[in-house]
């Protein structure tokens, strides 16, 4: 690969920015290739759209920089203008000129070119939204989905080098939203954009994204592709950002955690710290009670602890039980696949997937 192929489309270094004293992004730094998809992913609040309006130009940092394809485009002395900085923008409320037909809407950020050289962008990407049909028809007259996909051809007309997406589906009704997402995804791919999409939702970066930046309080606790942010979170919060989770709380000794479950690995935890053993819900195993027995231990999923059902509800692809332990009273979460909903009050014996937890200083 050639050095210029190495320098990322968009880097940001060390973004700070305080609001009222606290600092809402808090040295945020990224990188992102042409033609990758970097979702900001993280709870309300967290800094995400802070982050992006600083990128678009639109807010200035306090401290931090800005580059695109290796070229700085704003620290706190130097600052290219937002329509300089040839960056596409896509939010929730997209809003489409409703005076303008679809082709005008399209053709509104096309700055260079003739009559007839634009008009060929406008039906290129309206052939490729599949609304070429609609060209001369105005917003009002599209759906919700299908104005998104104007937005979206809007914003790609004069070939940003980088999008910047906030939420740009959440506006979307959930039938529409995924096939939306994936004809989204396709299009920045083929026009090879760098694209950095805010998102609260996990489902969504999981879907969209090359690597997920994982913020929390301004800043990046974890930056990844999908599968590596899931399956190695970096802490108790960034599994419980992506789903359920159940927690035991042990101490360490020699090396090991005792509980419930049998002992856990705790390899380099010091004696006497103590330690959270984190599980997903889909890595307990349940086994049915024989004669007050549970399974023999095993070295893959330890030892067996009694449970009691507390409630037991069907969520289409799976079904989630509640249990109530016997060790100390707490509750425990467990999904099966497809139907399986016991009576409450059921005796059932619950094994942990050991190379499923995860061990975290408490
Ligand atoms: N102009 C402003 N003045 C004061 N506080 C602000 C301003 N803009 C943002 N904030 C605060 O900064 C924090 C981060 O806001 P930001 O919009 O970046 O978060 P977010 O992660 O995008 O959240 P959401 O998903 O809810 O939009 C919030 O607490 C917000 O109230």
């Amino acid at each position: 690969m050639s050095a210029e192929n190495d320098t990322p489309r968009l880097e940001t270094r060390n973004l700070v920015r305080h609001f009222d004293g606290r600092r809402v992004v808090d040295d945020v730094s990224l990188s992102i290739r042409a033609g990758q998809v970097t979702c900001l992913l993280g709870p309300s609040g967290c800094g995400k759209s802070t982050t992006l309006r600083m990128i678009a130009g639109v807010e200035m940092q306090d401290s931090g920089e800005i580059w695109v394809d290796g070229k700085l485009v704003c620290d706190t002395i130097f600052r290219v203008p937002p329509e300089r900085r040839e960056i596409g923008l896509m939010f929730q409320d997209f809003a489409l000129f409703p005076h303008l037909s679809v082709a005008d809407n399209v053709a509104f950020g096309l700055r260079q070119g003739s009559k007839a050289e634009k008009r060929a962008r406008v039906e290129e990407l309206l052939t490729r939204v599949h609304l070429i049909g609609h060209i001369d028809d105005y917003p009002h007259q599209l759906s919700g989905g299908e104005q998104q996909r104007v937005a979206l051809a809007r914003a790609l007309a004069p070939r940003p080098k980088i999008m910047l997406m906030d939420e740009p589906f959440s506006g979307l009704d959930n039938r529409l939203r995924d096939g939306i997402r994936d004809e989204t995804l396709a299009l920045l791919k083929e026009e090879n954009t760098a694209v950095l999409l805010v998102t609260h939702e996990p489902e969504e970066a999981m879907r969209m994204a090359d690597e997920i930046a994982l913020m929390r309080a301004g800043r990046i606790v974890q930056r990844g592709a999908p599968y590596n942010v899931y399956t190695r979170p970096a802490d108790l919060a960034a599994v419980a950002f992506f789903s359920d989770t159940n927690v035991l709380q042990a101490r360490v000794q020699g090396a090991l955690a005792e509980t419930p479950f049998g002992q856990f690995l705790a390899p380099g935890v010091p004696d006497g710290t103590d330690v959270d053993i984190v599980f997903r819900p889909q890595h307990v195993r349940l086994d049915f009670d024989r004669g007050g027995q549970g399974p023999l231990p095993t070295p893959s999923e330890g030892v067996a602890a009694r449970g009691v059902v507390e409630r037991a509800r069907f969520l289409g692809h799976e079904s989630l039980v509640e249990f109530r332990m016997d060790y100390d009273g707490s509750l425990l979460k467990a999904t099966v696949p497809n139907v399986f909903l016991p009576q409450p009050g059921r005796v059932m014996w619950l094994t942990v997937r050991r190379d499923r937890c995860f061990v975290f200083p408490a």
